[in-house]
């Protein structure tokens, strides 16, 4: 079983625009609502290959209700958290060539009881679990140590820990001796604090975080694919895909493929990137299926490209 914590989720909404013109009103062709926020689709994707799990998450409001109702209909058992602020919205623009542009919210504020609610829910629902995956950023009123603190209740409870986060509260968690953390290039670039441009640079950079305490690297390095730095060593994976649609999510599906692969070596790894490339050949968030998947798309090798040249920094 997988647990996904969520403490800042999503309604996901998509708008599909003629055009991205500023200072007018705008007409969209057409519109989705999905369940969102990193471990959500985590669960999401988890679900999606018929494997167990449970997406904790705190929930608010007419929002949160929808949330709720909308993991009910995907079949993912949801463990709630109720608070008294509003669950947020985020905003993706599609424009006709694909171009998407986000708008994340910062989410309600959780008070100190619900933070506490929320640790204790994750410590109930974790029996059995294999792995718990936390995701995403922090909203107001959790402090950056909360990951921390989750990381090392958990490893007091015996369970496995998968974080992606990013900035204070992917460092801070560091110390915490998290199992696997799952950066993108520029969570790693910011990490290090300098700008990565090669492959070998984010091998450098994740064995500087394994040097502060992760006990692995997964870092999604989009288009270029996927590096896994272990103490046993470092593996590439990248896999060919034909056309992007929509790369949201598509690096929590890949950490939900290397969750139910077992987390750990050369078989998990190309089951993240293979996960990634079905992601990204979906719409929206889209969680793939087995289906989706193409394994033989996949180079997997211990043979580091270093002078790769890395995409998707922003400074
Ligand atoms: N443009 C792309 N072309 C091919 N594969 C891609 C592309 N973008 C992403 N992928 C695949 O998906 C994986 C995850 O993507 P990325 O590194 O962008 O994750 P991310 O930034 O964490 O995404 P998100 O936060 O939206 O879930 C990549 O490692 C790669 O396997
Ligand atoms: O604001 P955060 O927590 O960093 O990211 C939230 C989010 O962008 O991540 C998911 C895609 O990975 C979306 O479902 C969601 O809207």
């Amino acid at each position: 079983m997988i647990l996904t914590v969520t403490p800042n989720p999503s309604l996901d909404r998509t708008y599909e625009l003629p055009g991205l013109t500023r200072g007018t009103v705008l007409r969209a062709t057409a519109d989705r609502v999905d369940p969102g926020g990193k471990g959500v689709n985590v669960s999401r994707a988890v679900a999606a290959a018929a494997h167990r799990t449970v997406a904790v998450a705190p929930l608010g409001g007419p929002e949160g209700a929808l949330l709720a109702q909308l993991l009910e209909e995907h079949g993912i058992e949801a463990a709630g958290v109720p608070i008294a602020g509003s669950t947020r919205v985020n905003v993706t623009l599609v424009e006709p060539d694909g171009t998407l542009t986000k708008v994340n919210a910062a989410g309600p504020e959780i008070t100190p009881a619900e933070a506490e609610r929320l640790l204790d829910t994750v410590r109930a629902r974790s029996a059995g679990a294999d792995w718990i995956a936390c995701c995403g950023s922090l909203p107001r009123g959790l402090p950056p140590q909360w990951y921390a603190e989750l990381v090392a209740r958990s490893h007091r409870a015996g369970v496995r820990i998968a974080l992606d986060t990013s900035g204070a509260a992917l460092v801070a968690a560091l110390a915490e001796r998290p199992d696997v953390i799952k950066p993108n290039t520029q969570e790693l670039a910011e990490a290090v604090g300098r700008p990565l441009a090669t492959v070998g640079d984010a091998l450098k950079a994740a064995q500087e975080l394994c040097d502060l305490g992760a006990r692995s690297v997964l870092a999604s390095l989009g288009a270029v694919g996927q590096l896994l730095v272990e103490p046993s060593g470092a593996n590439f994976a990248v896999a060919r895909v034909d056309a992007v649609r929509s790369d949201v999510g598509a690096g929590d599906a890949s950490l939900a493929g290397f969750l139910s692969a077992g987390g750990t070596g050369r078989a998990a790894l190309s089951a993240a990137v293979a996960h990634g490339a079905a992601a990204v050949q979906l719409p929206g968030s889209v969680m793939p299926t087995p289906a989706d998947l193409d394994p033989s798309a996949v180079i997997t090798t211990a043979d580091i490209p270093m002078d790769l040249p890395l995409t998707g920094q922003t400074p």
